[in-house]
């Protein structure tokens, strides 16, 4: 079974595959796959631009885990989408360096359920657990998973509201 980990960046992705790891499930970076689908740089949003249907499309599935923010573009038996508060992740983003113009670019798409979007295009409500990362501790957020890939926590999603962020925040 193929378990996907998505979500904005910031939001713990990679912090909490690395604790699945250390209980031992096999996990993919998906951003460690993407290197032959580079269409090149934007220096304006400060990112790669990657070919991610084409991606996607390419990648062989692993029994495992894969986390990255285009892992809920593959054909996941089950996608779980961090969450995280506009603000907090505003703040982690800023400690990590990113400028000012790219902060507010994820922020807002967090605040937008943007990546919860996609993900429910692609997959039914049954695959799919949204965690609210705000106030977790990684290993909770680590249970959580384990959990929905066990089937002892049901599927859910449509949890949060940050509209308010965009009228407050920005
Ligand atoms: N549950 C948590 N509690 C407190 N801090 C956390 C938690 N999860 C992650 N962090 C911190 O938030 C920051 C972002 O985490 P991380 O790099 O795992 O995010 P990501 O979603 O993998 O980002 P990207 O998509 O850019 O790789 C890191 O500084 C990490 O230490």
């Amino acid at each position: 079974m193929m378990t996907c980990i998505t979500g904005t960046p910031g939001t713990g992705k990679s912090t909490v595959a690395t604790e699945l790891e250390r209980r031992g499930h096999r996990v993919v970076r998906a951003g460690e796959t993407v290197g032959a689908y580079l269409l090149g740089d934007d220096p304006e949003r400060e990112t790669h631009v990657v070919d991610a249907e084409a991606w996607a499309a390419a990648f062989t599935p692993v029994d495992g885990i894969v986390e990255g923010h285009l892992a809920h573009l593959l054909g996941c038996d089950r996608v779980v989408v961090l969450r995280c508060r506009p603000d907090l992740l505003t703040e982690r983003l800023a400690r990590r360096g990113y400028g000012q113009e790219k902060i507010r670019e994820n922020a807002e798409a967090e605040a937008l359920d943007v990546i919860l979007i996609e993900t429910l295009e692609r997959h039914t409500d049954e695959a799919v657990l949204e965690v609210d990362v705000t106030d977790m501790s990684v290993s909770g957020i680590a249970d959580q998973i384990e959990g929905f890939v066990a089937g002892r926590v049901p599927p859910a999603s449509g949890l949060v509201d940050w509209s308010f962020w965009l009228l407050e925040g920005a």
